[in-house]
């Protein structure tokens, strides 16, 4: 059995996921919130889908990965035997620097704070997690999986801003995309299920979780993203405003009198679903806007609107789609916002067929009706097993 350890470290939070690879299932999966901010949700669930939850007060990502040690300790599966052959991180930023899942050197810690000045919200905690990982691992392999690295097939066309070259070079001004490792993972799992070869398929992937993003893959390579040189661009999401009109920006410094930080919060975390609508979490905008509550359905069309404006702008540079793919938390779960955001696209040859559409299931499906030029698919991501496999290529267990 070849098991591997997956870390996604969040500024506040510790994710982690126990693979068994060849099996394809989780043996044990967790999750560490509030880290650093007093009493906060923890729950660790085993092999078995039993999870039991704590409150705890963790001060940092050591005392984070003390507490998943505990627990499974306490609630198995014993890490002595299922021991991980090797430990995957998620990795935010990798720069144009990193394409390749990479095995941690010290070199390779360097290069992931250095590139933290291209993801400030996320590098940093990547490397944290890193580092509390690798004192409670230090005998096996730590790899790390950038979200990143799928998206550098990306032509120059497309990851190119129109900006003055020489100060783009200076500051690493360029598109990098995110979500890759879910972008890569689902484009697989829906040529699998299309029964075609991936190679020969034209995608849009619609990742829409709490960061969203949409890629347009071209024979498996993705070769346009939504997400560009952070996280903060595209689609409307949970907390991020997504496209502005980069003019704002001044106008609220200059105008507003706001801080550069203070913009930079309002944008991540008080602008997308919540700011419009009141909610962050797609359940309670839907719920609301559901009871009749105004700015929670104007938020929904224009996180719909969004959407569908990249679908166009990705099927005219595809020049074919053969099928548009939801995944994570809202495109897998959300039936009206996947309606939603597809509506009137009949005329080009895209229909969600609204029984289809309406079936609950954590299977890949298809969503559109039988005649419909482009199938409709929702496919379950999974990060953790794609981290999982691709850190176990490059350890070569
Ligand atoms: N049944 C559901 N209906 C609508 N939205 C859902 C449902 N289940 C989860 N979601 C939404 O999915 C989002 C989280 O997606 P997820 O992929 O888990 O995010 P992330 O990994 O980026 O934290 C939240 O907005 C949540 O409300
Ligand atoms: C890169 C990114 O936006 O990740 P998440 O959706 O997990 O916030
Ligand atoms: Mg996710």
């Amino acid at each position: 059995m070849s098991v591997v350890l997956v870390v996604n470290s969040g500024s506040s939070s510790l994710k982690y996921q126990l693979v068994d690879v060849g099996a394809g299932t989780p043996l044990a999966s967790g999750l560490v919130e509030r880290i650093g901010a007093g009493p906060g949700p923890a729950a660790h669930t085993d092999a078995a889908g039993r999870t039991s939850r704590d409150e705890v007060s963790v001060a940092d990502h050591h005392a984070a990965f003390a507490w998943m040690l505990q627990a499974f300790a306490e609630h198995g599966p014993s890490l002595e035997s299922h021991a991980p052959v090797a430990v995957g991180h998620r990795v935010v930023q990798g720069g144009a620097r990193f394409f390749e899942p990479t095995v941690i050197t010290e070199l390779v810690k360097i290069n992931i704070d250095e590139l933290s000045v291209l993801a400030p919200l996320h590098n940093p905690a990547n490397l944290a997690g890193i580092v509390a990982a690798e004192r409670a691992f230090p005998s096996v392999p730590h790899v790390a999986v950038f979200d990143t690295a799928f998206h550098q097939t990306m032509p120059p066309a497309a990851y190119l801003y129109a900006l003055d070259r020489d100060v783009a070079e200076r500051h690493r001004i360029r598109r990098y995309g995110f979500h890759g490792t879910s972008h890569r993972y689902v484009s697989r799992a829906a040529a699998s299920f299309l029964d075609r070869p991936v190679e020969e398929l034209k995608l849009i992937v619609l990742h829409l979780g709490n960061g969203a993003s949409a890629c347009a893959v071209d024979g498996g390579r993705s070769v346009e993203t939504s997400m560009g040189m952070t996280p903060l661009e595209g689609l409307a999401m949970g907390t991020r405003s997504g496209d502005l009109d980069p003019a704002i920006v001044l106008h609220l410094q200059r105008r507003a009198g706001l801080g550069v930080d203070e913009v930079d919060d309002l944008l991540n975390k008080r602008s997308g679903m919540l700011g419009l609508g009141g909610h962050g979490d797609m359940r309670d905008l839907t719920e609301a806007a559901e009871a009749g509550d105004e700015a929670a359905r104007t938020a929904l069309d224009v996180y719909a609107h969004r959407i569908r404006s990249y679908v166009g702008a990705y099927a005219a540079q595809l020049g074919r789609v053969d099928a548009i793919v939801f995944t994570a938390g809202v495109g897998e779960n959300a039936p009206g916002v996947r309606a939603m955001a597809l509506a009137g696209l009949g005329g080009f040859g895209v229909a969600v067929d609204p029984d289809r559409n309406a079936i609950r299931s954590r299977a890949a499906r298809r969503i559109s009706t039988d005649d419909s030029r482009t199938a409709v698919l929702v496919v379950p991501t999974n990060e953790e097993l794609e981290i999982a496999r691709q850190t176990l290529e490059v350890v070569g267990a």
